[in-house]
């Protein structure tokens, strides 16, 4: 189970050091084993931030970041239960190696022990799991390899650890629709295996797709979590709505969103990250709701 309690990220800014930015601010959700929860927000709203620290590549400034009971320690072991997949694949691979030195180092680094011939079945066996062709990618090198190719063969290196949870930051971006699909319906496959998933995206289509819970993020803050359905269905805040009014829909002449103007987040006025439990798994925060009782002026 992957817990975040009230986890605050500030990066040191301006020319001298002299200032800070909040890019997280006192952000709470869970994931459990074979959940994926969506972290949804546009550009800036500190969604790969999150990532970064679910990782182990920056430090938490204030708050609790907690995997299985445990605080984040990157090294071997924690990597071994804990990997990431990010939106460009290229930049994951060394372009002179081909394809299967990225699994001979895991085999170094992770399996010592687990004979060569062992190791290669395995290999295989990961490689057809994320419905590739091992003859037809190992001995690859990533320029002769598709971004589709890239990505699942990311993704079965990730299934050849004691994979426990997984970080895919807009893995989905750079594929085409049908390619985007199909990776998808993997991680839906490791959330079978009873990995947890924090799937990062700005695309809410794609979000809403897999996700049994959702995060609103604005602005380093948590607007509105809870299960999709409901987030999705009924969306409170008028941040999310202001989303969902952006996508585009098949048959339908856009209209731009509307201001997000009835907020009191949004206004600077709310104070705190507080969060209502509107209905069972729904939150949402302060938003000038009828009934919250603390909307600011
Ligand atoms: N190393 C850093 N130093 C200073 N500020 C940073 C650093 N990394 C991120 N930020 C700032 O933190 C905020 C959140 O950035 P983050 O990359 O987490 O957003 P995001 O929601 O993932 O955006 P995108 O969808 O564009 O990737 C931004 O204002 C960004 O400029």
């Amino acid at each position: 189970m992957l817990t975040l309690d009230r986890v605050t990220k500030t990066f040191r800014a301006g020319a001298f050091g002299g200032g800070s930015t909040t890019a997280v601010d006192r952000v709470s959700f869970e994931v459990a084993p074979g959940e994926l929860v969506s972290l949804i927000g546009e550009s800036g709203s500190g969604k790969s931030t999150i990532g970064r620290m679910v990782l182990g590549l920056t430090h938490v400034s204030a708050g609790s970041l907690t995997l299985d009971g445990e605080r984040v320690r990157p090294g071997k072991d924690f990597y071994r239960r804990v990997q990431g997949v990010f939106q460009d694949p290229f930049s994951c691979y060394n372009p002179v190696f081909k394809a299967d030195r990225v699994f001979a180092l895991v085999h170094r680094a992770y399996h010592p022990g687990v004979p060569d011939k062992e190791w290669a079945d395995r290999v295989e066996a990961a490689v057809r799991d994320v419905r590739l062709d091992p003859g037809q990618v190992l001995g690859r090198y990533p320029h002769q390899l598709s971004g589709g190719q890239l990505q699942r063969l990311l993704i079965a290196r990730a299934l050849l650890l004691d994979l426990r949870f997984l970080v895919a930051d807009e893995i989905t971006s750079m594929l085409d629709a049908s390619t985007r699909i199909d990776v998808l319906n993997l991680l839906a496959g490791l959330k079978e295996r009873g990995l947890g998933v924090l799937y990062i995206t700005h695309d809410l289509s794609l979000g809403t797709y897999l996700a049994e819970r959702t995060v609103v993020l604005r602005s380093g803050r948590v607007v509105e979590r809870g299960d999709t359905q409901k987030v999705f269905g009924n969306p409170l805040h008028p941040y999310t709505r202001t989303l969902l009014a952006a996508v585009p829909r098949l048959n339908q002449p856009w209209t731009a969103a509307e201001p997000v103007e009835a907020c009191a987040f949004h206004a600077g006025g709310a104070r705190d990250t507080d969060l209502y439990e509107t209905e069972p798994d729904h939150f949402v925060a302060c938003a000038g709701l009828p009934d919250c009782g603390r909307t600011s002026a």
